[in-house]
């Protein structure tokens, strides 16, 4: 007897060898599927109906700051550098390990209301973001947010946490959780600590998460302190390969992006946050076309303002759009493969696509509302209509978070209510110090 069977619903099965199924099943057993098909003699003892739904693999976000949740609609409307060092930073240095907490708890219960199965975030007291991801039953490729800022000593201690926190908690929750090296970015990291970073991640058999080229400061910046940018300086100390999620890549050249993809460079593409911090355009179609591996993120809620993944697809294929002046750019279908199959390759995960012996990281779209009415073509719905309240249903490695728009795996109330807490006492925080 299954687990879980899941039953007339739409199967997009997002995988190239099987086509989506009009009226199909999805047999879960032991936190994989074991069967996508038309019909099944298998019972279950969980029966899901998924009548007038879409059957899909949950998205992966690949570039979070989960914590800063508690900063969603803090600091709006202000240019990167301005932001993170006159509004971003001095709040972060007020936060606690149960700040922290609190808000990747509702950055959690946020992810797994709008489809998100896994999630790659960079940030502090990791730990906390350990737990939560542990108990949440999510899975996350998690970093401790190494800023190094050119200064020897801070460097090494910085190298010893994210090490530290690598030793512990890689490979835990059944898994679900790896772990990642997290140097923040070349133009707050210097060149020989990336060195040091770069040689300890191989040593340590780790991935490695990093900004790059976000802006057209950080840009110029390399050129003024190396004579070339980030992407060169990188390739020029052999930082890349396929362990490397690389998070932005808005100010690439052509030779940057063919560096970018003959290293295998995971590259996730952020647009709501580059659109709302006038960061810029990814050369996302250009680099699909060199046949790289570019996936999705929302990035922090700072810059966002949420973690929805249905608005950041929808976003990415407008730009791109409007970027190239060509409305046939990045098609619904090949934004919903960002979203889900690229995202689950960066991260080494066998998740991504409705396929036998994946993970059962399931997530079931109701599509009998008035915004997805008449319906065509799902993919379209999907990328241009759906957004995270459809969600309905979020299975995660066999395990139901989310039934029919009920959170099983935490207090939602409680949740919101602790984070709405811990957000007012860090900003009274923050105050007091002004
Ligand atoms: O878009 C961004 N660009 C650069 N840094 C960012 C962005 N969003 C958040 N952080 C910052 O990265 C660190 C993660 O450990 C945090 O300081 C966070 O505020
Ligand atoms: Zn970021």
């Amino acid at each position: 007897m299954a687990d879980i069977i899941i039953k007339n619903g739409y199967i997009l099965t997002m995988d190239p060898s099987l086509e989506s199924i009009k009226n199909g099943v999805v047999v879960i057993e032991d936190g994989r599927i074991t069967d996508v098909c038309e019909n099944t003699e298998e019972t279950a003892d969980t029966v899901i109906d998924a009548q007038g739904s879409v059957v899909m693999p949950g998205f992966v976000n690949t570039h979070t700051h989960a914590g800063m949740t508690l900063f969603r609609g803090y600091a709006d409307d202000l240019a990167l550098s301005d932001w993170l060092e006159n509004h971003i930073w001095p709040a972060e240095a007020e936060l606690t390990a149960s700040d922290v907490y609190a808000g990747t708890r509702l950055a959690c219960l946020e992810m797994i209301k709008s489809g998100t199965i896994a999630f790659a975030d960079m940030y502090f007291f990791m730990e906390e973001v350990g737990k939560v991801v542990e108990d949440s039953g999510l899975r996350a490729a998690l970093s401790y947010g190494m800023i190094e800022l050119w200064d020897e000593e801070k460097g090494k201690a910085e190298l010893k946490k994210g090490k530290a926190f690598i030793n512990e908690w890689d490979g835990k929750a059944d898994g679900r959780i790896s772990a990642m090296y997290g140097p923040h970015a070349p133009n707050t990291c210097s060149k020989e600590f990336l060195m040091k970073v770069r040689e300890q991640a191989t040593e340590d058999n780790a991935k490695i998460h990093i900004h790059v080229l976000e802006t057209e400061a950080e840009l110029n910046q390399m050129k003024d302190q190396y004579g070339m940018c980030s992407v060169n300086m990188l390739d020029e100390i052999d930082f890349f390969g396929p362990d490397v999620l690389a998070a932005h890549c808005v100010w690439l050249s052509d030779g940057d992006m063919d560096i970018l993809r003959n290293n295998n460079v995971n590259i996730s593409h952020n647009p709501v946050s580059n659109m709302k911090l006038a960061s810029g355009i990814a050369p996302v179609t250009k680099l699909l076309d060199r046949g790289a591996n570019v996936c999705l993120g929302t990035d922090g809620c700072a810059s966002n303002n949420n973690l929805g993944m249905f608005e950041e697809m929808k976003t990415a294929a407008l730009l791109q759009k409007v970027e190239t002046m060509d409305p046939m750019a990045l098609p619904a279908r090949q934004v919903l493969e960002m979203a889900t199959v690229n995202g689950a390759k960066a991260l080494d995960l066998n998740s991504g696509m409705i396929r036998k012996d994946y993970n059962a990281d399931v997530i079931i779209v109701d599509m009998n509302k008035a915004h997805l009415n008449p319906l065509y073509d799902v993919p379209s719905h999907l990328v241009y209509s759906a957004g995270s309240s459809d969600v309905r249903t979020t299975i995660v490695n066999g395990r139901v978070l989310m039934d029919d728009y009920r959170v099983l795996c935490m207090d939602e109330q409680k949740v919101i209510d602790e984070g709405r807490d811990a957000a007012e006492k860090l900003m009274s925080r923050v105050d007091a110090k002004k």
